[in-house]
């Protein structure tokens, strides 16, 4: 599912969450009645050295820690009156990641992951042995599934160890979720009433939901991000809606297809689908009262059967072709405005994508926290990347990527996600609206077309900020446009006037004052707000929906 980069994702606690409750037992819940899990499904995974390697953190500016909150009386879950809330620490503990999906997301001493922590690589432990390679099912239809492709060598670099599996067949439970048949309309109306009853105790049923999947596979823990907080909600609620789409298996594939490609970065494992099912289908069991059946049941199968199919067959299609993740070491950075990094990175191997799509970022500093960020440029004949960072109030990664990161620190990248590109068979005039950071893609579509020539089409971009001290991309699309006299840049400023040869304004507005629009394909880019109101203006002004492109996540968008 698209989801816009940064702010919204990245408004975390600067606070490390309350420790989880004890798996096993959830407040106010009886003890867990775990699925059991099929025998011969999962890997043997080596246990996570008990301590990680020391890492000398690079030095950080001295940091005032806020004032805790008051501590309430004790919750239903915890035994004494007084709770001690974990500091964060000045120099976060890096440990090696996913030590327990070796082979997919394994790092080790002297690769450039591990070079990107500052590790002293002769203290880190030896990588364990790998497990051997279950047998592959053959699939459907007598094949099986490919061995991910080798990833190309960084130089002075081990040789990395060849993945387990890239993508291993539904294994668990494969027959159980009804896999040759998707769901009947009979089903969709029994899901239907079942989730009318759950919605309004999601917030439980996820939590039980990740209780059990995490007691009944432990190393799927490893997969997430110390502080559950967002995926957990994401991870529930996105199951739901796939089941909720799984009558129309168009609907389902246009999301599904793209998320079981990009789930190879997290380490995600075909095997794993059988468990998540087995683990969603017992905490609807315990929330959806007397309308659970076997009826029910059965429909809940077939449709999480449609679902974990879609997303595992894009992962093992992509697996055919690319790998689950790129390194990308940083080569420049540099301040734009106080807030605003722009980063050039160089992949560890080409990395395809198109002008107005994003990619999601992991850093070492976090691991296991994947922030969206879009790509600021066009692709280019050397292969460098760029992305535009603010540093947003309490955003980790974002504060991490602005202030802490350096050239030759490496991060990781999923593939290149979303669909706001350019159709150049469309002959519309174009719109292009780009709010704050929110100008990185819309930069990337301008240069493509200026690269490509517009066969008459006039591109008229508007630039919004609060100051102008902000229009920190200004010059760029100026140079652009003085290029090309096709490109009108209109920069707008909502809290100051004049300035930069700026309009005064709210953005909506006076995209409005410009109008109409009806003739024109428009691309809109920034904070959700602003986008939503700019697409309803203009759709009030004439502007066919299908010609307005963006990547709000949950939110139909014309492709
Ligand atoms: N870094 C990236 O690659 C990308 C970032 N984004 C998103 O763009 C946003 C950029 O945030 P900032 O730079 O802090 O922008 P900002 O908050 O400074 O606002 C930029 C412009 O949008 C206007 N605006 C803001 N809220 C509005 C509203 N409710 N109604 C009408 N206009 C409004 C402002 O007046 C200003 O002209 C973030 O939400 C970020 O997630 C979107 C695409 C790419």
């Amino acid at each position: 599912m698209p989801q816009l980069p940064e702010a919204a994702a990245d408004q975390l606690p600067a606070l490390e969450p309350a420790p989880e409750p004890p798996l096993g037992q959830l407040p106010g819940t009886g003890p867990l009645a775990v699925p059991a899990r099929p025998p011969g499904t999962g890997l043997a995974i080596p246990p996570r050295p008990t301590r990680p390697p020391a890492v000398p953190a690079p030095a950080l500016p001295a940091r005032v820690e806020p004032p805790l909150p008051p501590v309430g009386p004790p919750g239903p879950g915890t035994t004494s009156s007084t709770v001690a809330l974990p500091l964060l620490p000045l120099a976060p503990a890096i440990e090696p990641m996913f030590t327990r999906a070796p082979g997919l997301n394994w790092a080790g001493p002297g690769d450039h992951w591990s070079r990107a922590w500052a590790s002293d690589a002769s203290r880190l432990p030896v990588a364990p042995p790998l497990p051997a390679a279950p047998p592959r099912p053959a699939l459907p239809g007598g094949s099986a599934f490919p061995a991910l492709p080798a990833l190309a060598a960084v130089p002075g670099a081990p040789a990395l160890p060849q993945p387990v599996a890239a993508v291993m067949p539904v294994a668990a439970g494969a027959g159980r979720w009804g896999a040759e048949q998707p769901p009947t309309a009979g089903d969709i109306e029994l899901i239907r009433s079942c989730l009318a009853v759950v919605e309004p105790v999601a917030d439980r049923a996820t939590a039980h939901f990740y209780a059990l999947l995490f007691l009944r596979d432990p190393e799927i823990r490893a997969l997430f991000p110390a502080a559950m907080d967002l995926q957990r909600d994401r991870l529930f609620r996105t199951l739901l809606t796939a089941v909720r789409d799984a009558a129309d298996p168009a609907v389902l594939a246009g999301y599904l297809a793209p998320l079981g490609r990009s789930h190879r970065k997290y380490g995600t494992l075909s095997g794993h689908y059988g468990s998540v099912g087995e683990c969603l289908v017992a905490a609807l069991e315990r929330y959806c009262g007397s309308h659970w059946t076997a009826e029910a049941e059965l429909a809940w199968r077939r449709a999480y059967g449609q679902v974990a199919r879609v997303m595992s067959d894009a992962a093992e299609q992509a697996a055919k072709t690319s790998p689950p993740w790129w390194q990308a070491e940083i080569v420049a950075h540099r301040l734009s405005t106080p807030d605003i990094a722009v980063l050039t990175l160089r992949p560890d191997q080409a990395y395809p994508y198109r002008a107005g799509q994003y990619t999601a970022l992991e850093t070492p500093w976090w691991p296991r926290v994947w922030r969206h960020y879009s790509f600021a440029a066009a692709p280019r004949p050397d292969g460098l990347l760029t992305i535009h960072v603010k540093a947003v109030q309490a955003g980790w990664v974002s504060n991490a990527l602005v202030r802490r990161a350096a050239p030759g620190d490496v991060l990781r990248l999923g593939p290149a996600e979303g669909g706001m590109v350019l159709d150049h068979a469309d002959g519309a005039d174009l719109l292009c609206v780009g709010g704050g950071t929110g100008i990185a893609p819309v930069t990337a579509l301008v240069e493509e077309l200026a690269a490509h020539g517009t066969r008459g089409r006039s591109v008229e971009v508007f630039y919004g900020a609060r100051r102008h001290t902000e229009l920190y991309g200004l010059d760029a699309l100026r140079r652009l446009a003085r290029g090309n006299p096709w490109i009108t840049v209109r920069p707008v400023l909502s809290q100051e006037s004049g300035g930069a040869g700026a309009e005064s304004g709210e953005l909506p507005d006076a995209i409005a004052r410009r109008g109409p629009w009806s003739g024109h394909a428009a691309y809109l880019s920034g904070p959700p707000a602003m986008v939503r109101r700019t697409a309803a203006a203009l759709r009030r002004s004439g502007v066919l929906a299908e010609r307005i492109h963006h990547d709000l996540p949950g939110e139909p968008a014309a492709r």
